[in-house]
């Protein structure tokens, strides 16, 4: 698909042939200064950014030696610096004048770098590392590049996204030291995921880097929970650079936790759903064995267990022996496993057998709320659903009963007017890579069987990826897909014969109009 990236690309061939490898700017001959390592410690990366084709002007009039320096001052010992000059006004003067100016620190050349004498340009200016888009080059070129960055004692830094750069990386890794970036903005939308770097956090062989859309503290502490070393960070530093030291101190005084090891899961997991065109599915409001068995058979991805008043309250012990069920039959090779096999959905399944363990909490001081925590903290649940009235406050909470350990945890906003859209968006700025969203109704917090408006449906879901609950069933579970394209769905009473009790049948049913 064409995008910014292939015009960005073919603009600068055009530039690179009228202008040459230095792009109409002085280069010195000799580099100025001695090679300092790049990101040598977990740490921020801060950018040097005048613009950009998604936000337009960010900072155009910035002085680029006392924005380093505050940078510096700021905590960060690492400073990317835009030299591309059409799309994002930066030029090689910038990196030329910063890595004189600042002896200390370590600096990117960001670029987009598409042929092999543009390595000795950024040698000669000053750079530590240099940004390499394994998108935007082939295999062979990728390796050379790389090769010539380290041949100057520089590091080379391969961003990738897609499933088909990670080839590269791997090859380019196995030839020598490199840094990887995830992007989490796509160039085609400019749609910022963080989920996208949590999905491909495990498959990078070499340290790492989260890239882009980090605004706030938070944002910048769940970057490090997934387990990167490093994150860039651009517009926020460039805008407010008096905001910088908190995003710095968000990022490093993080830990790699299992809130990062839930998301890096429910990344993989989503990948593979989109692989297959559908989306997640959780089945809500589980209170006995056969329900859960059924529900994981027919290709459920999580499990959700009320801890909450409800027909639909789960009993902790029975939820312990599903875990312990799923698990041991996740263990069995697929085929011997009965509800492969005897599926009414016939296509053959690539996400892992045991789904996800959910609990479903309201109130996290009540008995059910510790039932639930406890659970999750002995590696039971997986995960909690936050179903309470206040988000914010649900997510801190789990946050203290986690500890430095952390749980596996989100939260739903119920959605009945425009007003709520706010607050989803405050958690996604926040880096809440997802939020579900349920109906509104008076006086009930859950499993109402009430559909949230389609109108605000559609708000939320052109705002952000979309989790999606509220009155699912299989008469209308196929549209919905259609036309907000969920990233999850999540269904409760709309399967059940009576309050806490599943229908086969239409679980059937709901899992082929899904699979269809
Ligand atoms: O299901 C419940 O009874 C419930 C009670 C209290 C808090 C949450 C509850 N359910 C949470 C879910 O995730 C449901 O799947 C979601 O509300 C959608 O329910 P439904 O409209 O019945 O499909």
């Amino acid at each position: 698909m064409a995008d910014i990236l292939d015009e960005i690309v073919e603009r600068r061939r055009e530039d690179y042939a009228r202008l040459g490898p230095c792009f109409g700017v002085d280069v010195p001959l000799q580099r100025a200064r001695p090679i300092v390592p790049f990101l040598k410690e977990t740490g921020a990366i801060l950018e040097i950014k005048r613009a950009s084709p998604s936000k337009g002007d960010i900072a155009p009039d910035l002085d680029p030696v006392s924005l380093a320096r505050s940078y510096e001052s700021s905590g960060a010992r690492c400073v990317s610096v835009l030299t591309e000059q059409r799309f994002f006004k930066g030029s090689l003067n910038d990196l030329i004048a910063v890595s004189s100016a600042c002896s200390s620190l370590s600096f990117l050349r960001k670029d987009f770098l598409l042929y092999e004498d543009e390595i000795d340009v950024a040698y000669r200016s000053g750079a530590d590392a240099v940004l390499l888009i394994a998108r935007i080059l082939d295999a062979p070129l990728l390796l050379k590049m790389a090769a010539r960055c380290r041949s100057f004692g520089m590091l080379p830094f391969i961003e990738v996204r897609e499933a088909g750069d990670l080839a590269k990386l791997e090859a380019a890794s196995k030839a020598g030291t490199v840094l990887a970036g995830v992007n989490s903005r796509d160039l085609a939308t400019f749609h910022i995921d963080p989920l996208i770097p949590a999905a491909l956090r495990n498959r990078l062989p070499c340290r790492t880097v989260f890239e882009s859309g980090a605004s706030t503290p938070l944002a910048c502490r769940f970057a490090r929970r997934l387990g990167f070393d490093g994150i860039l960070i651009g517009e926020a530093a460039a805008k407010n650079p008096e905001k910088a030291a908190s995003l710095v101190r968000g990022f490093v005084d993080a830990r790699p936790d299992w809130v990062g090891h839930f998301w890096r899961e429910v990344g993989r997991r989503s990948a593979a759903c989109g692989e297959e065109k559908r989306p997640l599915v959780k089945i809500c409001g589980l209170t006995n064995e056969e329900d859960a068995l059924l529900a994981a058979d027919l290709g459920a991805d999580l499990l959700g267990f009320v801890f909450a008043p409800s027909p639909r309250s789960a009993d902790p012990r029975k939820v312990r022996d599903i875990a312990a069920r799923l698990t041991a039959r996740s263990r069995l090779p697929a085929s011997e496993c009965v509800g492969a096999l005897s599926s009414p959905v016939s296509r053959p399944r690539k996400t892992p057998l045991r789904p996800l363990l959910i609990g479903v909490v309201t109130d996290l001081d009540s008995d059910q709320g510790r039932d639930a925590l406890a659970l999750a903290l002995d590696g039971v649940l997986d995960g909690i659903q936050f179903h309470g009235d206040d988000p914010r406050a649900g997510l801190d909470r789990i946050e203290e009963a986690g500890g430095s350990y952390g749980i596996g945890r989100y939260a739903v906003v119920r959605l009945g007017s425009e007003d709520d859209l706010e607050l989803i968006q405050d958690l996604r700025r926040d880096g809440e890579p997802r939020v579900l969203l349920d109906a509104r109704v008076e006086g009930l917090a859950g499993g109402t069987g009430t559909s949230i408006p389609r109108r605000l449906v559609r708000l939320a879901a052109d705002a952000g990826t979309l989790w999606l609950a509220g009155g699912l069933h299989p008469g209308n579970v196929r549209s919905c897909i259609d036309e907000f394209s969920p990233a999850l769905i999540d269904a409760s009473s709309g399967l059940e014969s009576v309050p806490g009790k599943k229908d086969h049948a239409l679980m059937k049913s709901y899992f082929r109009e899904i699979f269809r």
